[in-house]
């Protein structure tokens, strides 16, 4: 039904780039590019039955799927280098990547939420380079991008497909713009591309660690049953990373894919809403079929239908946390708040890390925290450097006193926690450990 995997001519001549891939990989083992071994492996994939005497053979073909993708990605040598997205200065809190095929209105939803001119027409690659606009909502500042459209074989270089992968990976929540007269496998299609270079969409990093360790093979723990990994598996994607000495602690249900996907590292967890756009050309029960998908927002740029509910509902999957400052018997300061987004790498904000933003140095003056808001249960309460902030508290910094200070230096001198010394001390605990039992 979808008609997406038509490159057109106007895709392949643009770019130039179609058989870059093929060109620069020429695997050193001979049989084919990288690319016709990646095809190999695929269908070898895909033909294996899936089951408990073909785990491991899959597990094994995984794993070097994994590595020949990377290498074409990221080739090693040759002059290749790894692929830039667009240059475009990250600005705001947070960024978010228009992603889509062509023309499925991706400019038009730049130009009515931020109101910088994309172009937008009904000819598909219109936009041919990365167009940044910004939003503004609840104080915050979001950069959207809009991007060129993508095309099936995107990842492997076909139209701008490489580059705006890359920029996309820049960003910390994905728009994926669709067409709603069209059926999803152009959903399945575009997570296909994202997937094969690192991104993962909706998606939580797995819950395990693999610890190298300089001998004794591999050590496998699991916390959970495993309905499609074992210890076997593991040691067979193990060996083609060249890992024979591993802890490897297992504390979820995972799979083979996602086991690749903690050894094999440089994976990108984005969240992604999915945005049915021209939802004007359908009848009121498709639309209101493809607003109940999970993730998914429909609207129309024609109309400019449900816009409030879009920009509400990114806000929600930013999950971002604004904290004011307040200093002592003034009103909080509520034009300029300290911004978290756990998009970002920052899992909680507690006050200390409200503290850094402010100022590194402050931490070391830090004697307690006046704050009020709903991570509280009275307003205001002192609290101390682990407390955990909600978003809108409002936050009062009370440092130490020159005396408190000195208190408290001479405290550390004397004390058997000496500033620095604290690593070595346990260090040497652990390295008699062995000796004493
Ligand atoms: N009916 C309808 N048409 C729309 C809507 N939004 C955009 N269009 C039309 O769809 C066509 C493509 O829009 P663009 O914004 O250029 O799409 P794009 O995804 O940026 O396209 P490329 O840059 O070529 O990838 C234009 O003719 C728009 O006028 C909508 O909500 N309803
Ligand atoms: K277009
Ligand atoms: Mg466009």
């Amino acid at each position: 039904m979808a008609s997406f995997s038509t490159s057109s001519a106007k895709a392949g001549s643009s770019v130039g780039g179609g058989g870059w891939a093929k060109a620069k990989h020429q695997s050193a083992g001979g049989g084919g590019s990288t690319l016709e071994r990646i095809q190999q492996i695929e269908l070898e994939i895909s033909r294996t039955q899936k089951n408990k005497a073909t785990a491991k053979h899959l597990g094994e073909l995984k794993a070097k799927l994994c590595k020949l993708k990377r290498d074409m990605l990221e080739p090693s040598g040759g002059g290749g280098g790894k692929v830039a997205g667009f240059e475009v200065q990250k600005i705001g809190d947070a960024r978010i990547g228009l992603v889509g095929f062509p023309s499925v209105g991706k400019s038009s939803l730049l130009t009515a939420l931020t109101g910088v001119q994309s172009e937008a027409a009904a000819y598909e690659f219109t936009t041919l380079t990365c167009i940044p606009g910004v939003i503004y909502y609840n104080d915050i500042r979001i950069q959207l991008l809009d991007l060129p459209g993508l095309i099936v074989g995107a990842s492997t270089g076909k139209g701008r497909g490489r580059q705006v992968i890359a920029t996309a990976k820049s960003c910390d929540i994905i728009l994926m713009v669709l067409d709603p007269t069209k059926d999803d496998a152009q959903k399945e299609m575009l997570t296909k591309e994202l997937e094969n270079v690192g991104i993962r969409l909706n998606k939580k990093p797995p819950d395990v660690t693999v610890r190298p360790t300089k001998g004794g093979g591999l050590k496998f723990q699991a916390t959970v049953p495993l309905n499609h990994f074992d210890e076997e598996v593991c040691a067979t994607v193990l060996k083609q990373y060249k890992m024979h000495n591993a802890d490897v602690l297992v504390r979820e249900d995972v799979t083979v894919d996602e086991f690749i996907d903690v050894i094999d590292g440089n994976r990108k967890y984005c969240k992604c809403i999915y945005v049915y756009n021209k939802i004007d050309l359908l009848k009121l029960e498709e639309i209101d079929e493809l607003a109940r998908r999970p993730q998914s927002v429909v609207v129309s740029v024609q109309n400019k239908w449900n816009y409030d509910y879009l920009l509400r509902r990114l806000w929600d999957e930013m999950e971002i946390v604004r904290v004011y400052t307040k200093k002592k018997g003034q009103f909080p300061d509520f034009s300029d708040p300290i911004i978290i987004t756990p998009q970002r790498g920052n899992k909680l904000f507690t006050v200390e890390n409200a503290v850094l933003l402010l100022h590194k140095s402050l931490l070391e003056d830090f004697k307690h925290a006046f704050v009020l808001g709903s991570s509280v249960k009275q307003s205001p309460q002192v609290c101390g450097k682990d407390h955990i902030l909600h978003d809108q508290d409002v936050v009062q910094i009370v440092k130490l006193t020159q005396a408190e200070k000195a208190k408290a230096l001479h405290g550390k001198k004397t004390g058997t926690t000496i500033a620095g010394s604290n690593i070595k001390v346990e260090k040497k605990k652990e390295d008699k450990a062995p000796l004493k039992s």
